[in-house]
């Protein structure tokens, strides 16, 4: 079985970061893993508190892992401050990781800052050049490039800078304009996107943790990276239409619709 690894935030109430990731690589058929970088209070309306985890304790989780098992794919999500990014940085490169998949979450849909705002350039620095892919929605593009963005050329234009900042491969992800969910990836040498309807729903909680992990699950598999994306894309489509209410505030994707459906449970 493959294994995969998220060096990311928890999320109590389940639907975005550690725990949407591990549910993602579970229905990939993927063996999962976690490296929890911070704790976060968490529930469908918002965020209300940070534990951040300290950096002996991220530096160990990562070592014992990689002493121990051989680890196909790795996914970044929160990363929360300077001193976790270093640490993340400074213990992978000790390590034969490979398809590394940086989502580079910096602030929530309840608009929480996930990451220091002083953290930004350390992630630009630190991670993006480490990466296999790189996965930013539209305010975190504008943030790494320090450009707007506010259609299809200028995410194409992201794409590329972001490449050139050292990530092999860049998908920008269009979750936040209209129209269309429309995501544009950039190879090295050409752009292709990747779309699908937008649905209708207010429960979108922890959509791009869901991507980047599904992205990371399918590269562990042997999947080319636009193969990687196009199924993550399928799959966080259905993650969405499938999505349901289960408080007050945006509630979560369904990572078991298939499973379930099939096992005559929906
Ligand atoms: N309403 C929607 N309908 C269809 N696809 C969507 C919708 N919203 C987002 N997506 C898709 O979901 C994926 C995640 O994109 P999004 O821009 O929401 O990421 P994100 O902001 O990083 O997510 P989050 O921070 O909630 O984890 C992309 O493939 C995007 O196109
Ligand atoms: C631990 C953690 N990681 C990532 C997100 C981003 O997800 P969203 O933008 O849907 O709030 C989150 N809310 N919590």
């Amino acid at each position: 079985m493959k294994k995969v690894l998220t060096i990311a935030g928890s999320d109590s109430c389940g639907g975005a970061g550690i725990q949407a990731d591990l549910k993602t690589f579970s229905a990939h058929g993927v063996y999962g893993m976690s490296v929890i970088t911070a704790v976060t209070a968490q529930n469908t309306q918002g965020v209300f508190g940070v534990q951040d985890i300290s950096e002996e304790i991220i530096m160990n989780q990562i070592e014992v892992i990689f002493d121990d098992i051989e680890v196909d794919a790795v996914k970044i999500g929160m990363v929360s401050k300077t001193e976790t990014i270093k640490v993340i940085h400074d213990t992978l490169r000790k390590y034969p990781y490979k398809n590394l998949v940086v989502d580079p979450v910096m602030v929530s849909k309840s608009g929480y800052h996930l990451l220091q705002p002083d953290a930004k350039k350390a992630l630009i620095h630190y991670l993006i050049p480490m990466a296999t892919l790189v996965t930013p929605n539209i305010l975190e593009a504008e943030v790494i490039t320090g450009k707007r963005i506010t259609g299809y050329k200028d995410m194409e234009k992201a794409a590329v800078e972001i490449h050139q900042m050292g990530a092999q491969y860049a998908l920008i992800k269009g979750g936040h304009l209209e129209g269309d969910a429309m995501d544009i990836l950039f190879d090295g040498k050409n752009v292709t996107s990747f779309n699908s309807p937008r649905i209708s729903t207010e429960n979108t909680h922890g959509t791009g943790c869901t991507l980047s992990s599904a992205i990371a699950s399918n590269l562990a598999k042997g999947h080319s990276i636009k193969e990687a994306i196009e199924l993550a894309k399928n799959y966080i489509t259905m993650a969405i239409e499938h999505s349901f209410s289960i408080g007050k505030g945006v509630g979560p994707t369904h990572h078991f619709y298939q499973l379930y459906k099939n096992a005559g449970l929906l």
